[in-house]
């Protein structure tokens, strides 16, 4: 039997960790899920519960700055524990095509039975233009070497956009499967069933020209044991995050304490956020992630 292996890639807050809660529950067998994070602290492990085994990898990348432990975590999972699938989410500036070049090197290595089942990349529909124009080098290796691709950060009504960001899809990738319903709102199981009954073209490896590695594209900032934020505050954060007051924050997410004792998960990008209360956490935390970040500025704003 072999072990089937689910790239999730698309760039930061695309919508990566929401579309895999959405299926885990659906996925058949034995799994394991590696969660690689950019920044410096893990946030999305924490997601998971104890739905399945995961294996974090942060502070960089799984195709650069620390490909040495994906390969090593990947190559763990492949021989030691008779899984039927493992789920990779690779961080948001990560190279699909460099992914996809590891995965064959271990499965060649290790001699282990893995199929490149799913390469997914999640694109985000309102920020597509912007990311095309300002990190197409990393964006458009997500685009050209998935074999679907599933859209987010869109609404009712808003098929013009979406029909201009399929039509600009197809031109970077013709052969992949677009799915253009609003997954986001679709029962995990259901997704699953339609990815997996469209017919495949397979994957043949794209080289997008390479832009710089994404350790000197991108800088994070981090913080643990957060201070505590009323709920004006938190919204007044999300907004504060979108002006240049702390530099060009691309992302920025953690688990926040009220001033009433409770927890809350927090989501920033330029182009949405948002704030839900979550259970009981081990402990308060935010990472973001930008260009030419004021850390002075940020430090005040979370510790
Ligand atoms: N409205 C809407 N919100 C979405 C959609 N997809 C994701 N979100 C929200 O966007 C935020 C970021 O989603 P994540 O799943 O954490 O994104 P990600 O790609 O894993 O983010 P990073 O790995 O940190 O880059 C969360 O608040 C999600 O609920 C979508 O299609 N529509």
């Amino acid at each position: 039997m072999s072990i089937d292996i689910t790239v999730v890639s698309g760039f930061l807050g695309a919508g990566k960790t929401t579309f895999l809660k959405k299926v885990i529950s659906g996925m058949q067998g034995k799994g394991a899920l590696i969660e690689n994070e950019f920044g410096d602290i893990g946030i999305d492990g924490d997601m998971f519960g104890d739905e399945l085994p995961v294996r974090e990898i942060y502070a960089g990348c799984i195709c650069c700055s620390v490909v040495h432990d994906f390969k090593k975590t990947l190559e763990e999972l492949v021989s030691s524990y008779s899984l039927d699938y493992i789920l990779i989410e690779p961080s948001g500036v990560a190279s699909l095509s460099d992914i996809i070049k590891i995965c064959d090197i271990v499965s060649k290595s290790s001699k282990a039975d893995i199929s490149l089942k799913r390469l997914i990349t999640i694109v985000d529909v309102k920020g597509f233009e912007d990311y095309i124009s300002d990190f197409g080098g990393f964006f458009l290796d997500q685009i050209e070497n998935a074999n679907v691709i599933l859209l987010s950060h869109f609404e009712e009504g808003d098929d013009e956009k979406v029909e201009s960001v399929v039509s600009r899809i197809k031109s970077y990738n013709e052969k992949a499967l677009i799915f253009k319903e609003n997954w986001y709102r679709i029962e995990g199981g259901e997704i699953l069933y339609s990815i997996d009954s469209a017919e495949s073209e397979g994957y043949a490896l794209e080289e997008t020209e390479k832009s710089n590695p994404a350790n000197r594209t991108f800088e994070t900032y981090s913080a643990r044991n957060t201070k505590s934020f009323s709920e004006e505050e938190i919204e007044e954060l999300l907004i504060s995050l979108k002006s240049k007051e702390y530099g060009h924050v691309l992302r920025a997410k953690g688990i926040l304490t009220t001033d009433r004792g409770k927890y809350v998960n927090f989501n920033f990008s330029q182009y949405s956020s948002s704030w839900s209360y979550v259970g009981i956490c081990e402990e308060s935390k935010a990472v973001v992630i930008g260009q030419d970040l004021n850390r002075e500025k940020m430090s005040k704003l979370f510790e």
